[in-house]
């Protein structure tokens, strides 16, 4: 059976509806994401459980402090038994090198971890902002060269990135894309969009996908329909 390529984005903010969410869920439908919402306020306990019924879990945390904390950070995370970490880029070489060690040194040393590059919700304004003359995909290619030099398995990016990345940093390289909406849904807060078909066809990993699933009347067929379309 192919491997799952929707991870859904669990932003609950209510365990039991999550739990009713997941319990129709199957672990070769789709994998799933903690992200700091429910993990602040359901802690590893809920991730552990999710762990135990079989998904693999990616813990969204983002990780951006000095080395050392990021280091033992990371290795708590992979001790969850999750699946995936993360860290920002913007953190640097340092960091994400204690990110990869603290990993190593755990009981999971093959938890895969990644690196925020520049977030989906960001567009060139909102980007102008915070760094000067450069667009969100030069800055996307500078963070993912080097999240690649740290030796990290692969980055979070948008869809629009995929070619140039998989051009500039090759195909042994994962690419995680948020920012991901079926035709005609809502973009919400999310910038950088594509349709899961474009994201697939452009060389994503994986596709990240919350709202347009949980929020749906029926989920699990959303879920479905996405599959057969990226199939
Ligand atoms: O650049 C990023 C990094 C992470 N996210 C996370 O992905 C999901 C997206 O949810 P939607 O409801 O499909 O918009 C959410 O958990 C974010 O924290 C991101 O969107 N962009």
């Amino acid at each position: 059976m192919q491997e799952p390529r929707v991870i859904v984005a669990l932003d609950y903010d209510n365990q039991e509806q999550a739990l009713s969410f997941v319990d129709q869920l199957d672990p070769s439908l789709c994998k799933v994401k903690v992200g700091k919402e429910m993990f602040t306020l359901f802690g590893p306990e809920f991730v552990k459980s999710l762990v135990a019924k079989g998904f693999d879990v990616f813990l969204d945390l983002k990780f951006h402090d000095i080395p050392n904390t990021v280091g033992k950070a990371c290795k708590a995370a992979a001790e969850l038994g999750v699946w995936m970490v993360n860290v920002h880029a913007s953190g640097g070489l340092p960091m994400m090198q204690a990110a990869k060690e603290g990993i190593a040194q755990s009981s999971r040393p093959e938890t895969k971890l990644i690196a925020v590059t520049v977030l989906t919700s960001m567009d060139q304004s909102q980007l102008s902002g915070v760094i000067d003359n450069v667009t969100p995909e030069q800055q996307v290619l500078r963070l993912a060269s080097l999240t690649a030099q740290a030796g990290l398995d692969g980055v979070v990016c948008s869809a629009k990135e995929a070619v140039m990345l998989r051009n500039e940093i090759g195909e042994d390289f994962l690419l995680v894309t948020p920012g991901i909406r079926p035709k005609g849904s809502d973009a919400g807060d999310q910038k950088r969009v594509m349709t899961p078909p474009e994201a697939i066809d452009s060389g994503v990993s994986y596709l990240v996908m919350g709202r347009p699933i949980t929020q749906a009347s029926d989920p699990m067929d959303v879920l479905k329909q996405v599959n057969a379309s990226i199939s």
